[in-house]
């Protein structure tokens, strides 16, 4: 059966041209040949080969990473990939996502860098990112410590100004203030953005970030007064143990003045604090331009979960022979299409409010260099709040995806526990999920209170000035196929959303410490947050399983009654019944090489059970017919429990 595409079949089903869509995905035409030429091109070198990777220790996996990192710099390099060796462009950030091994390099494009563009002055910039660029300097992102992760102003490190050198003694003065968790910091990273709280003449300005030196650019050696190392083993076996999480004190180390990032506010020479006329938000700036990216990432992550389980699922056959028949193909299975088929919506879904919100995030981008702040706080609120919905939705997505796929889904040779185990982190990393959906949350009570002050709600708040509307709404659904009007279902989210918003806030005003009833009324605004946040998501198929996964929702609001409700059921099964012919061309629009995918039960060619038979006796417990350790452990216990049958 070798070379036969057990998928034929599935993909002569395909009622729209797969070809398009692949264009649709990727974004455009351009878009499209980049990412198939540089995922073929990663695939076809055997450097960057990872069916090995789940039987490496710790150190050949770390060993391993740092080899793909050094070998896809040279590509870069070698291929052109970039102007001016800028791994930031688009070709050399592909070639390390299709790479698909987490690096220290992650942090060092996606944070440290970001760091300085967005919080140094141009002269730091200057000075810093040429180097930077070139990987003369290897950079990570240090703000979280042991003590502190979510509560960024309860950092403990401090730096410190002495007036008479020029510098900034930065300091780690308890246990709780080691720096904990930076990716890159463990093994690799020569530089660091530090963030500390600054001292001056013995007063607390809060915390800023400041580029510190950690490793000397010669042997690697720490430099005098900092203490680095990893901070052992994370969850899974190969997975995010690519990285190098890393543990940093500092004991009075110095650093001249000009390394504190001076953008949103300044130290002069004389030890005086300078604000200038920039929010000093703005100081949390990296974090929205990498919550943005791990949005985008998000489709990246379910479709390939999806890929995996949808094309599995068609090659899969349980129960249902009739006279010697074939079996009935899992897909088939109604409980099946209800499970995956809105997993595969939610992944178009998440493709495209990626793309939105890369707008919005290089609208706010824009603004910020022309001194207009003031869609800052909408860019953080969605950037936030999207993150944690996509993640938490692709974590359970993946999850469910392993499920789908019956035991051979446990199997690494799957794909699928790499790949969760790899993901479930950045419900965590970045901020964690429910603490972004309580500051979404701020966001939207802060927008109701203003209201009835006449401040028109903007972006994707502007619903609820149509508050009194929203409030009356009822649905005027009276069968199935009303539910495929947009504008229908997008009201009913809408009324939804502002219901649930405004019960947080006249509830709220119950209380008369604001921040008590905040504390009090957590779990419903964290409900309210996330119900906004699927408005900004919602579409067709998606939106109909959410509405119908959230039925209580939407019945206790009374936006819709249980009719209704029954309705959008009997229509999203209608819907999973058109998807299903299409199903396996919809994810091979995703264009995943297998190498890409590294997934036997997602192989394009649906050659499932050979490949899983040949890959068992690769493994190395079946490198000896007999284990090691049968003399030792088993032959005694056999003889044992012979004597004891003879006795
Ligand atoms: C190569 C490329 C690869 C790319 C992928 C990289 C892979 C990544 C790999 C993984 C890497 C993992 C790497 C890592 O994990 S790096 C570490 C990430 N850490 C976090 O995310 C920590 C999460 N905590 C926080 O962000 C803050 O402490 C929060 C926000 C919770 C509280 O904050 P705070 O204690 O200050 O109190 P406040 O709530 O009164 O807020 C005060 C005001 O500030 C506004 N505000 C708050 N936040 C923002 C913001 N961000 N932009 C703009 N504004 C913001 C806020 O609305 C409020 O405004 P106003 O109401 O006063 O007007
Ligand atoms: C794989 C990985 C990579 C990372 N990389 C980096 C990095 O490169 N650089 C870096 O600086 N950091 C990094 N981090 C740290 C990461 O950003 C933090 O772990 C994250 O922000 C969560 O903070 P925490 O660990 O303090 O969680 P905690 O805040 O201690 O969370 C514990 C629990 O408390 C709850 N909680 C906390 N506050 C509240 C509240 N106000 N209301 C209600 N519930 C609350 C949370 O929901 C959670 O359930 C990384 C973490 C991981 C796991």
């Amino acid at each position: 059966m070798e070379g036969v595409d057990h998928l034929a079949f599935e993909r002569n089903k395909a009622q729209f041209d797969v070809d398009e869509m692949k264009i649709v995905w990727a974004g455009s035409r351009e878009d499209f040949e980049l990412s198939d030429r540089i995922s073929r091109l990663v695939a076809s070198d055997p450097v960057f080969r990872k069916d090995d990777r789940a039987a490496l220790g710790r150190k050949e996996l770390f060993k391993n990473t740092l080899r793909k990192a050094a070998h896809a710099w040279k590509r870069v390099i070698e291929l052109r990939l970039s102007g001016e060796f800028s791994a930031l462009e688009p070709e050399a950030y592909k070639l390390r996502a299709f790479v698909d091994q987490p690096a220290f390099t992650d942090l060092h494009w996606g944070m440290f860098v970001p760091a300085i563009q967005g919080q140094g002055t141009d002269e730091q910039q200057q000075k810093w990112l040429p180097l930077a660029y070139r990987m003369q300097i290897i950079g990570c992102y240090a703000q979280t410590e042991l003590g502190h992760g979510s509560n960024v102003q309860g950092l403990e490190t401090t730096a410190t100004f002495d007036p008479k050198t020029d510098e900034f003694v930065i300091h780690s003065p308890t246990l709780t203030s080691s720096k904990w968790w930076p990716g890159g910091l463990g093994k690799v990273s020569t530089h660091a953005v530090v963030y500390a709280r600054l001292i001056i003449d013995g007063q607390d300005y809060g915390v800023h970030g400041f580029i510190v030196q950690l490793r000397s650019l010669d042997d690697h050696l720490p430099l005098p007064g900092i203490t680095i190392g990893d901070i052992g083993m994370k969850f899974g076996n190969a997975a995010y143990n690519t990285m190098d999480n890393g543990v940093l004190t500092f004991d009075h180390v110095r650093i001249p003045r000009n390394q504190m990032l001076m953008r949103v506010s300044q130290v002069t020479r004389e030890g005086k604090y300078v604000h200038s006329n920039v929010p000093r938000q703005l100081v949390y700036g990296t974090m929205v331009y990498v919550r943005q990216k791990i949005v985008a990432d998000a489709s990246v992550a379910l479709s390939r979960a999806v890929c995996i389980a949808t094309r599995y699922s068609a090659v899969r056959r349980q129960f249902g022979s009739h006279n010697g028949g074939l079996e009935t193909q899992v897909i088939d299975y109604k409980t099946q299409q209800s499970r995956l088929f809105p997993l595969l919506a939610s992944a178009y879904a998440f493709r495209f409010v990626g793309e939105w919100l890369l707008w919005l995030y290089t609208d706010v981008t824009e603004r910020l260099k022309a001194k207009d702040f003031s869609t800052l706080p909408e860019a953080h609120a969605c950037t936030a709040g999207l993150k944690s919905l996509t993640t938490t939705a692709t974590a359970d997505g993946i999850e469910e995806c392993r499920k789908l796929c019956g035991g051979h889904g446990y199997l690494c040779s799957s794909g699928l526990p790499e790949l969760f185990a790899v993901y479930v982190p950045a419900c965590t990393y970045e901020g964690d999920n429910i603490v972004l959906l309580l500051q979404v949350a701020r966001h939207l009570v802060k927008t109701v209170s203003q209201l009835s002050t006449g401040n028109k709600p903007v972006g994707t708040t502007a619903y609820m000035a149509r508050l009194e509307q929203l409030l009356q709404y009822h649905s005027d659904v009276k069968k199935a196929e009303d539910w495929l009007k947009p504008n229908v279902v997008l009201e009913a989210f809408e009324a939804r959303a502002a219901r649930m918003c405004v019960a947080c806030a006249q509830n709220l005003s119950k209380f008369s410490n604001p921040e008590e009833g905040f504390q009090e009324l957590a779990a419903d605004l964290v409900e309210a947050a996330v119900a906004h946040c699927q408005l900004i998501v919602v579409s067709n198929v998606y939106a109909l399983s959410l509405l119908h996964k959230h039925l209580g929702d939407f019945i206790s609001t009374g936006c819709i009654d249980p009719k209704q409700g029954s309705l959008a059921n009997e229509q999203l099964r209608n819907l999973y019944s058109q998807v299903r012919p299409n199903a396996v061309a919809l994810v091979d629009a995703y264009n995943y090489t297998d190498h890409y995918l590294g997934s036997i039960l997602g192989r394009y060619d649906g050659n499932v059970y050979p490949k899983l038979y040949e890959e068992a006796w690769k493994d190395p417990l079946n490198d000896s017919i007999v284990p090691d350790g049968f003399k030792e452990y088993i032959q005694p216990l056999l003889k044992q429990q012979l004597r004891n049958a003879r006795l």
